[in-house]
């Protein structure tokens, strides 16, 4: 039983997160066949690149600012419902521009959400602008450059998505010269799809206070000890990585021997309804798959306010909630 403690998410994919129910609406009011993708109730996929495939796709019913400021009104309030004070929502200008909506609207319609959630329930939330590694190098830079000239306090982070197997961190290097430039803070999902080399890379070239995910470092016990001496954050996704076969199992699963070796960890829920989780399930997990006492789990919700992209005004106000 985990409802009584207060959660934190700093990993979930706003698409991600869309309600089945909700693409089958927008689906039938914009006339769009999407039953390839969306069946049942179900998020249809089989693995990662389907998966991805599946994503940009449904992503496409989203056609408007309302349509996005539903869409993250919706999220927000379900976490708020769960005792979530804090969530950080990434979020792709590529799919406001692959849509015709265009990445301003698309980033107004996000922004409207949030603030008739904290309006409703006092839910804070910023935005990670992620770049998707498979609309290339180009396209990334310019999430990079978008993100870093927004000028918009709710954007205060940036992230690179999408295939890993696609190109080099190198490749990249670039947007996350532009986005640390501009103050915003760094994460990069590395060490998912990929094994450990990518966690370095990405540690070498980005030196993110952060990793999403990150938990193919499991593989090199020197690369955990960095890990663990640098303090960077991982940002574990247990049930995305059982459902995308990461790791076959929540016994096999490295959630536990990081938190024990003293590498930082937070538990989010990635791409919620694609993974037949919530931020609700991740929190019961911590307990009944992995053991965590109340006070542990605590720990883990405190390390992500520590680890959040906002000022420190309200990172203290969050961990003074803890
Ligand atoms: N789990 C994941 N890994 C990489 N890119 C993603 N985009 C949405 N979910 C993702
Ligand atoms: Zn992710």
């Amino acid at each position: 039983m985990t409802s009584h403690l207060k959660k934190v998410e700093l990993h979930c994919h706003l698409e991600g997160a869309a309600p089945p129910a909700l693409t089958e609406a927008q689906a039938q009011k914009y006339n769009t066949d999407i039953s390839a993708y969306l069946r049942d109730g179900t998020y249809v996929w089989h693995d990662f690149a389907s998966f991805l495939e599946c994503y940009d796709k449904v992503s496409e019913v989203y056609k408007t600012d309302e349509d996005y400021a539903l869409l993250t009104e919706t999220y927000l309030q379900e976490l708020a419902g769960i005792g979530t004070i804090y969530s950080e929502l990434i979020v792709s200008p590529d799919h406001g521009d692959r849509i015709g909506l265009g990445a301003d609207a698309y980033i107004a319609g996000i922004c409207e959400g949030i603030r008739q959630a904290k309006a409703k329930s006092g839910i804070e939330a910023r935005l990670i602008v992620t770049g998707e590694r498979h609309f290339g190098p180009e396209r990334v830079i310019a999430a990079a450059k978008y993100a870093a000239k927004a000028d918009n306090p709710l954007i205060t982070g940036f992230n690179l998505a999408g295939e890993e197997r696609m190109g080099r961190v190198a490749d990249y290097a670039q947007a996350f010269d532009i986005a640390r430039d501009a103050g915003l803070g760094l994460t990069i999902h590395a060490g998912e799809v990929c094994g450990a080399f990518s966690v370095s890379d990405a540690l070498d070239v980005v030196r993110p206070s952060r990793i999403g995910h990150g938990v193919r470092a499991i593989e090199d016990a020197d690369l955990v000890r960095r890990l663990a001496d640098l303090g960077t954050v991982l940002e574990v996704c247990p049930g995305s990585n059982i459902a995308l076969n990461v790791f076959p199992d929540f016994a096999s699963h490295p959630l536990r021997k990081f938190k024990e070796t003293g590498v930082r960890v937070t538990i989010s829920s990635d791409d919620p309804p694609f993974f037949h989780t919530s931020l609700k399930r991740e929190y019961e997990l911590a307990a009944d798959a992995f053991g965590f006492s109340d006070k542990e789990i605590n720990e883990l919700t405190r390390t992500g306010i520590e680890a959040a992209f906002v000022d420190e005004k309200t990172r203290m106000a969050l961990l003074a909630l803890i």
